[in-house]
């Protein structure tokens, strides 16, 4: 049977172009000219996708898509806005549209938007997405806080819509963005997830949007950029508010537009690529810092999730500990197990590196234990905690080195930074980002001072 398609619009000439295109599509469809209408056909018989205008005579799209989220979950709904207005796109999607698409209304975009729907509803028919047993399982932990987080990205995963990541570093902000993309209709299109702090400014440009050949020294041949490779996919941009401002125009220029300009080309390329984004910051605050643009941050961060610390949802421990433990001693029959005083250890500890510090931890102690148990020792969590540390640092300076400084100040600061860094890494196992964190500088600023004080080999 042909699925059906539900238009509602009051101007009779875009009813009939939605309707010759879907047509075209293979797809039957039914025409509203009013809320009223458009009400009745959903309830009498739900469709298989809803494409609605903002202004209808009885009332506002967004009505129709609350409505529409409330009691016809299952139906992905999508706004035709007025060109230009990214107010109304940015509520419809709020209010639970999946996608939007602006007037003049492009023929070539509302195809792919009506295709991503369609996969959409047809694994919305075929079962119940939530009910099916291990769901979302990639996601471990048993607290109440991943239940609803593990919930929440379910649900996105049904949208299109931008989706901003916010949590301190290992918290498992990819994992939520990767569970995103495996359970909605882009799954089988490429994931790519891209650090916005490791890439060098000057490279930026190239490696988000591609470049042509001879646009710069060494560019030899034609190459995509990430956009490109994540084609009908999802692109993660991970550590976003690292962008410098420049790039950040160009980002918000290519969402909006929905096509790219590669590097030294005078021809833009469409672009089908949802984007997901995350940051350890706070976003709002970078924006009143002038550090991040106003117009980009209420375009990536239409929808906000959080991922709370470890620290906060210690509960998720022993699940967690398994499934790390499972995957570090693989299958076999030789799995140590962790003995109680090691969990008990694990419990008072404040995971600065959160779930990826954990790992590490588990990896370092079962290399340490005698391969059957993981002892509270093997666990190695008596180093210092940073607010420890920090007294201890501020004690010691009483004990200034001044004579070794004369003469070589330069050299006696980097012997100071080098130890402080070192120290650092140490706390955090090694771990980069966790370690620019608990230093308060950016992952650019930790790199590029490792290179410096050659901490780096
Ligand atoms: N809830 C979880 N379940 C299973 N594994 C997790 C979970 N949270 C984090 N991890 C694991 O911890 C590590 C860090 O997670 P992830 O990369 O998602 O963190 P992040 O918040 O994106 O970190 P960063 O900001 O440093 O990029 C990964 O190996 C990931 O698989």
């Amino acid at each position: 049977m042909k699925q059906t398609v539900l238009i509602v619009d009051d101007e009779p000439a875009i009813r009939e172009l939605l309707d010759i295109t879907l047509s075209r599509m293979g797809l039957a469809t039914v025409s509203a000219a009013s809320l009223g209408e458009a009400e009745s056909h959903l309830r009498n018989n739900p469709p298989s996708l809803c494409l609605t205008d903002m202004r209808l005579p009885d009332g506002n799209g967004i009505s129709l898509v609350q409505t529409i989220a409330a009691d016809f979950p299952q139906v992905p709904v999508a706004m035709i806005t007025a060109h230009g207005s990214v107010e109304t796109a940015i509520t419809a999607l709020k209010a639970g549209a999946f996608d939007f698409i602006s007037k003049p209304i492009e023929l070539e975009r509302l195809r792919s938007l009506v295709s991503t729907a369609l996969r959409m509803a047809d694994a919305g028919d075929a079962v119940d997405q939530q009910a099916i047993p291990g769901r979302g399982q990639e996601l471990i932990g048993t607290s109440a806080v991943i239940a609803t987080l593990r919930q929440q990205a379910l649900k996105l995963a049904r949208s299109q819509a931008p989706v901003h990541i916010q949590g301190e570093s290992g918290s498992g902000k990819e994992v939520v963005a990767r569970m995103i993309h495996n359970h909605g209709p882009r799954a089988t299109a490429p994931f790519v997830a891209v650090n916005c702090g490791a890439i060098p400014h000057e490279l930026m440009e190239s490696e988000l949007f591609g470049h042509v050949k001879g646009s710069f020294t060494g560019a030899t041949r034609d190459k995509p950029g990430l956009f490109q490779a994540a084609e009908g996919g999802t692109l993660f941009l991970d550590e976003v508010a690292d962008l410098p401002l420049a790039m950040q125009v160009k980002l918000l220029r290519a969402i909006q537009e929905k096509a790219v300009r590669p590097v030294g080309s005078g021809e833009e390329v469409a672009t089908d690529v949802r984007v997901l984004s995350a940051t350890h910051r706070n976003l709002a605050q970078e924006v009143e810092a002038g550090r991040f643009r106003n117009d980009l941050y209420y375009r990536i961060n239409v929808i906000d999730v959080h991922v709370p610390p470890l620290r906060e949802r210690l509960d998720d421990l022993p699940a967690l500990v398994e499934r790390i433990i499972q995957r570090i001693a693989g299958e076999g029959d030789g799995r140590p197990r962790l003995q109680e005083d090691a969990m008990a250890a694990l419990h008072t500890y404040t995971f600065p590196g959160n779930v990826r510090e954990l790992e590490n931890i588990l990896e370092r102690a079962w290399a340490l234990s005698d391969g059957e148990h993981i002892s509270a020792d093997d666990l190695q969590l008596n180093v210092r905690t940073p607010a420890v540390r920090t007294k201890a640092a501020r004690d010691d300076s009483a004990g200034i080195d001044y004579e070794a400084a004369l003469g070589d100040l330069e050299g006696y600061l980097e012997d100071v930074e080098r130890q402080i860094i070192s120290a650092a890494l140490e706390q955090c196992r090694w771990n980069k980002t966790a370690t620019a964190k608990l230093l308060g500088i950016s992952f650019r600023s930790l790199r590029y001072r490792l290179q410096k004080l050659k901490l780096d080999e």
